[in-house]
């Protein structure tokens, strides 16, 4: 792009600015609702809806509670909801065989949901830490404690294959095992689930900012260690993109980046580079930052939840997973 600009005062920029009906003509990029993915908590129990400390504003639901949360969120026109279980301690063994129950809590809301809100896309999560004693996206090799790939993407498909099978529309893997998006998507092929999309978590960092989802899945205390062996390093970008390509390469419909707004040059580079459907993860340490200063008197939470969600739009975000989303759309309906 070349733009070329008269001299001043031919040129005023402020003149657009003047009022807000060209404000409105000439603003270039906008969120709306259809650019929300909503992730919320799982748990066991009926009429069940449990505050996370670590996320203020954010609860854990029953079945029963997400059903009617997700037909509030496809009333508000949100598209989609992403599941994430709490699993119960004693449910957590070294094999994560509850990752491929089909009656686990994940595929029982989704279940669930597409029986009483069909219309809402329900998005799950491959990876098994919600599962695992240690706490890790995969198995965790006994001698040194490292993550194995290849054993971990052969249970990985078994989840993902119960949670098409429960009715799952997206499946989100969040676990950055190499080969897992086409393994993960000949598998759904050899099955006939043709139309069961695959969002790859392509480009997820080794991030501080998961510390509350941690709490929030009750993943926290049995992790040892930190996640470095398998997800990105933070000084990298390059990478990023290869990474992407290579999901692309083996079948993946729609991409994320992860976390959101420390990451936002990320997105830019990814959507410019492939233009394929790309989303980014406002994750839980984002929400609780904006959150909290909001709650502490420090900033106007709806305005900076609105700024900040924007700014995954401008950075060519085609959408956001945010824990905001209820929030965003009754504010977006409020701005109308
Ligand atoms: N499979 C793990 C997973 N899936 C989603 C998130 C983070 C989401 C958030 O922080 O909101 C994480 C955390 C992690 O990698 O430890």
């Amino acid at each position: 792009m070349q733009p070329v600009n008269a001299p001043y005062p031919a040129a005023r920029f402020r003149r657009a600015r003047a009022r807000a009906a060209t404000r409105a003509l000439t603003r270039q990029h906008s969120l709306t609702v259809d650019d929300l993915i909503w992730p919320v908590f799982l748990r066991d129990g009926e009429g069940v809806e449990e505050e996370i400390p670590s996320m203020p504003g954010v609860h854990r639901l029953s079945v029963d509670r997400v059903v009617e949360a997700a037909r509030r969120a496809a009333d508000l026109g949100i598209p989609a909801i992403c599941l994430f279980p709490y699993t119960d301690p004693a449910k957590k063994t070294k094999d994560c065989a509850e990752a491929w129950n089909p009656d686990n809590l994940s595929n029982t809301a989704t279940r669930a949901i597409k029986a009483e809100v069909p219309e809402i896309a329900v998005m799950t999560d491959v990876a098994l830490d919600p599962y695992n004693i240690d706490g890790h996206d995969g198995f965790v090799r006994e001698s040194d404690g490292y993550v194995v790939n290849d054993a971990t993407v052969e249970a990985l498909v078994k989840q993902a294959l119960a949670q098409a099978e429960a009715g799952a529309d997206i499946i989100g893997p969040s676990d950055m095992m190499d080969g897992r998006i086409g393994a993960l998507r000949d598998a759904l092929e050899a099955q006939g689930h043709t139309n069961v999309m695959l969002l790859s978590y392509a480009a997820k960092y080794a991030s501080a900012f998961y510390g509350p989802f941690r709490d929030a899945v009750g993943a926290s205390g049995a992790l040892k260690g930190d996640k470095k062996t398998y997800q990105m390093d933070p000084g990298n970008s390059d990478e990023a993109l290869r990474l992407v390509a290579r999901d692309l390469s083996e079948g993946a419909d729609m991409v994320m980046v992860k976390p959101g707004m420390p990451y936002l040059d990320i997105c830019r580079r990814v959507k410019d580079a492939f233009g394929a459907p790309t989303y980014a993860y406002q994750v839980s340490g984002e929400y609780a930052m904006i959150e909290g200063a909001a709650r502490a008197g420090r900033i106007d939470g709806d305005k900076a939840m609105l700024e900040s969600l924007l700014s995954f739009k401008r950075a060519g975000c085609d959408g956001i997973l945010t824990y905001f989303a209820p929030r965003a759309a009754q504010a977006l309906q409020k701005a109308q």
